[in-house]
Formats: structure tokens, sequence, C-alpha cells
């Protein structure tokens, strides 16, 4: 028997992904947001994921509602939104965001944006928070569907080595410590960062 059949199954896991946009939720534009999503934790994790997909506008209170209806209806142990993060009138995600946090982790915006800035000098217009609410993640990220993949896995050079880390290699440590599942990620889309102490054998 080899070394990974011996593990046992990587643990499930419940994550909210939310797509938060005016015209892609009245239909006039197709949402890119949720199968973005959806396509690059697929690849990134090996547990099996139940995915709990929500489409919605740039409302503050209506997101609010959706952020607490993953955490404690759904128990969904990360939940992760993208659009409504900038300057504009009608982006309100963060804010949405931060009236339902119990806690703040202001690391993850301050990365994304050191690693958006190598991709986009606008980067700076964005506004992403994560906050712990329960035993839950909540993190935002932008809306443009290039820009998920980007800051979650971060910059890499030709050799594959990370020259930005994206902000994922941090959450599988932050969900170990509210108690969620174990996250194993697959080290070639983005290798997780625990101390070793918290480390179980690799897969
Ligand atoms: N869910 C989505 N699906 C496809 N493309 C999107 C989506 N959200 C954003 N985009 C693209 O990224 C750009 C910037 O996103 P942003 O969140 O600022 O949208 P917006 O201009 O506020 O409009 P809306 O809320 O109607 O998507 C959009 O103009 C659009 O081209
Ligand atoms: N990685 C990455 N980050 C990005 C971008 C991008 O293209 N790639 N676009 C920026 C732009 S133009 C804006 S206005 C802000 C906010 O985007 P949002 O309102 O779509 O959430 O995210 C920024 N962050």
């Amino acid at each position: 028997m080899t070394e990974a059949a011996a593990l046992p199954p990587p643990e499930p896991v419940r994550i909210g992904i939310v797509s938060i946009s005016d015209r892609a939720s009245s239909g006039v534009y197709e949402d890119k947001g949720l199968p973005a999503l959806q396509d690059w934790l697929s690849r990134a994790l090996h547990n099996p994921i139940e995915f709990v997909p929500r489409l919605i506008p740039d409302e503050q209170y209506g997101i609010s509602a959706t952020l607490i209806e993953l955490v404690e209806r759904e128990a969904c142990s990360l939940v992760l939104t993208t659009g409504g993060t900038g300057p504009a009138l009608r982006d309100v995600t963060p804010e949405a965001t931060l009236a339902v946090a119990h806690k703040e982790m202001p690391g993850f915006g301050e990365q994304m944006r050191q690693i958006s800035l190598r991709f986009v000098p606008t980067a700076i217009l964005s506004r992403q928070v994560a906050v712990i609410r329960h035993q839950s993640l909540i993190i935002n990220l932008p809306g443009q569907p290039k820009a998920i993949q980007e800051t979650l896995e971060g910059l890499k050079a030709s050799d594959g080595s990370a020259l930005v880390p994206g902000i994922f290699a941090a959450v599988p440590y932050c969900v170990d410590l509210i108690g969620g599942p174990y996250l194993e990620t697959r080290d070639e889309v983005c290798k997780a960062f625990r101390p070793k102490t918290a480390q179980r054998p690799a897969r």
C-alpha cells in the first residue's frame, strides 16, 4: 500500500460562493464569478466540496443576510464573495461583510492588494475585507472573473515557484484555528502554509 492510500480520506467541506453583481444577477450578462470560484476551488483542494452558490445584486442588507444564511443555516466553513468591492456608489460588499463580522482579518485584504498591484494599478481602488463569523471565514475577492485566480493563487514564476503567495495559502490554517475541517491543497495550484505542529502527513 502506498503512503497516500494509508491516509484517511480528506474531510468534506461546505463552501459558500457568492457572486455580487447587479448586471449578472439581473441577466444583463452571464455570471462568470460562480464558475470561476467553483473551478479554482475544485482544482486547489483535495477535499470533497459541497458548494452553496448565490448570485445576488449589490444591495447591502441582502448581502449581509446571504452571508449570515451561509454561515448559520448552511454551515459553510468558508465563504468567498466576488464583486462590489470598488469605490462606485453601488459597491457595498465590504460594508455588508463588516456588518456581520465577529472578528476582522485585515491581512487577507492587505495581501490581496499587494498581489493585485502586480497585475493592475487600479488594485489600489479595491476594498476587500475578510472576517470571521462564528466558525466561518468570509473573504471578499474582486469582481473581475480573472482576479479570482490572481488573488487566490498569487503570482508565479515560469518554473511554478511563488513570486507573491496567493491569499489561499493562509486559508487552511485559519480554518483549522476556528474549528473547521482540515483543508488539503494541491501544491501545484496553491501550497498551503501551516506551522509544523499543525501539519498532518501530506497526501
Ligand atoms: N459576476 C460577473 N460575471 C462576469 N463579469 C463580471 C462579473 N462581475 C464583474 N464582472 C466584470 O468585471 C467588471 C468590474 O466588476 P464590478 O464588480 O466593478 O462590476 P460593476 O461595474 O460594479 O457592475 P455589476 O455589479 O453590474 O457587475 C465588470 O464591469 C464586468 O466586466
Ligand atoms: N487581481 C486583480 N485585482 C483587481 C483587479 C484585477 O483586474 N485583478 N481589478 C481592480 C479594479 S479595476 C477594481 S475597481 C477593484 C474592485 O473591483 P470590484 O468592484 O469588481 O470588486 O478590484 C481591483 N482588483
